[in-house]
């Protein structure tokens, strides 16, 4: 068999097991595509699809990637793959002209003409602008010059609030990626994880890290537009996973240190579906004053009674806390190794003093495609996929460039935090995948 046809049957053996896989879920029908509502098995970010179907959809992304690039001439590879940063300024243009909602508006499908004099622009460059977004199966192009709404263009109806991440992601976010070269070269960024040497500090806040810059008056707009839309529209990708994939309900009444722990939105979510938990959240001065101000009013009593606690503490400061589950989300990516370890050291001599106490670390974890060492293999890149790497590896890898783009960091492999953890004296007793493309490490002092 040739790979092209060997490709091809795994995909088509992978969709028979996903049809399978979704049959218990929703209504039990397949996934549709063109009709203008959700996949609710697949598109519903409050609930998560069936492992057995999640576990599948990478698989099938991938072969059709294989498909697609093997048919595909290189130059032409290329020119699609470099000109994708139009499809990001498309896909944010038309959520913020609010494209979905004017065709709802006009009967659920209409005319170039009718939706451009609804959103106020010109028809003819709508029309390539809307082509661009059809060719991904956002929106749907009816008759020569008709656009409906589909499956997938429901998401950017203005109530959503998507278009605050889509419209950040592709400004803030693309002209930070436009000096990504320059930064992998500089002397002075090429090997920092700083934030001061991103490169969002090179192109767009001359020199200030990211919460430095959007902290400044002068940006107030982009901050409240980051803390209302932009991030909680990101953490609903990864609540239901976050709730759902680690046996939070397994840890009955422990007590958890929520170290760096932000505005505490994971906190407060896994509190409000685990309620026996009591939660210690640890962070800066002003961060801790901020989150006081966001404690959900269903989690009011448990403050009071004591249930749920703040405490100013400064991670690279030994820590006087005491508890029996350490969390650490998007705490060490932050760092370069050093640091990092100089952190999970310092948890690492508190966790000493509670028998049995673990440490979750939630992270995203850098993702390899697939692994292939020979050429000329008789099997289909999806059967080379690594399992210990977060889930979702294309999307993995995009947001870890992203954030790095923006906030510097180092986003690790699965290897590379193994290393990590045992360096700081620690054992990793399980990697927890999500459906989403965070995950879980869980580990235990090595004795
Ligand atoms: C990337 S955020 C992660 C926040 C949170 N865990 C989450 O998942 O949303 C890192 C957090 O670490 C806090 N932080 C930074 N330096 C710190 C330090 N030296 N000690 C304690 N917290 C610190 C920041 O204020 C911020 O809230």
């Amino acid at each position: 068999m040739t790979f092209l046809q060997t490709v091809l049957k795994e995909l088509q053996a992978n969709v028979a097991k996903l049809e399978t896989a979704l049959s218990t879920a929703g209504d039990g029908a397949p996934p549709h595509l063109f009709e203008a509502q959700p996949y609710a098995p697949l598109d519903n970010d409050e609930a998560s699809p069936p492992w057995a179907a999640f576990e599948l959809i990478d698989k099938i992304r991938l072969d059709l990637k294989a498909v697609e690039a093997a048919v595909t001439p290189t130059s032409k590879l290329y020119l699609t793959t470099v000109f994708a940063a139009n499809k990001s300024a498309a896909l944010s243009t038309v959520a913020v002209l609010g494209v979905t909602d004017a065709i709802d508006k006009l009967g659920g499908q209409a005319s170039l003409a009718d939706i451009a004099a609804e959103v106020g622009t010109n028809p003819q460059k709508l029309g390539r602008i809307l082509r661009l977004v059809a060719g991904e199966y956002i929106y749907r192009e009816v008759a020569p010059d008709v656009f409906a709404n589909t499956r997938h263009s429901l998401g950017l109806r203005k109530e959503t609030k998507a278009y605050h991440f889509l419209k950040f992601s592709a400004s803030e976010g693309g002209a930070a990626s436009a000096v990504l070269c320059k930064n992998l070269l500089d002397v002075k960024t090429k090997d920092s994880y700083k934030p001061e040497d991103a490169p969002f500090a090179q192109s767009v806040s001359n020199g200030k890290a990211f919460y430095d810059f959007v902290s400044q008056p002068a940006q107030a707009e982009m901050l409240q537009n980051i803390t209302e839309g932009v991030v909680p529209w990101l953490n609903r990708t990864t609540r239901s996973p976050l709730l759902l994939d680690y046996p939070w309900g397994e840890l009955g009444s422990a007590r958890v240190i929520d170290v760096g722990c932000g505005p505490a939105d994971s906190g407060f979510d896994i509190l409000q579906k685990y309620p026996k938990l009591t939660w210690v959240l640890q962070d800066l001065p002003h961060m801790i004053e901020l989150v006081k101000t966001l404690v959900p009013p269903v989690l009011a009593d448990r403050v009071k009674s004591g249930d749920i606690s703040f405490q100013v503490q400064d991670y690279f400061e030994p820590n006087p806390a005491r508890g029996d589950v350490w969390y650490l989300r998007g705490v060490i990516r932050e760092y370069d190794d050093a640091d990092a370890l100089k952190v999970l050291e310092n948890v690492v001599a508190a966790m000493r003093e509670t028998k049995g106490a673990r440490l979750v670390l939630n992270e995203v974890f850098c993702a390899s495609p697939a692994i292939v060492a020979d050429s000329g293999i008789a099997d289909a890149p999806s059967q080379h996929l690594p399992y210990e790497q977060s889930s979702l590896y294309e999307l993995a890898n995009l947001i870890t460039w992203n954030t790095y783009a923006l906030f510097g960091g180092k986003e690790r492999t699965y290897r590379d935090t193994v290393a990590l953890l045992e360096a700081a004296g620690l054992q990793v007793t399980k990697f927890y995948k999500f459906r989403t493309f965070t995950a879980n490490i869980e580990c235990v002092v090595r004795e």
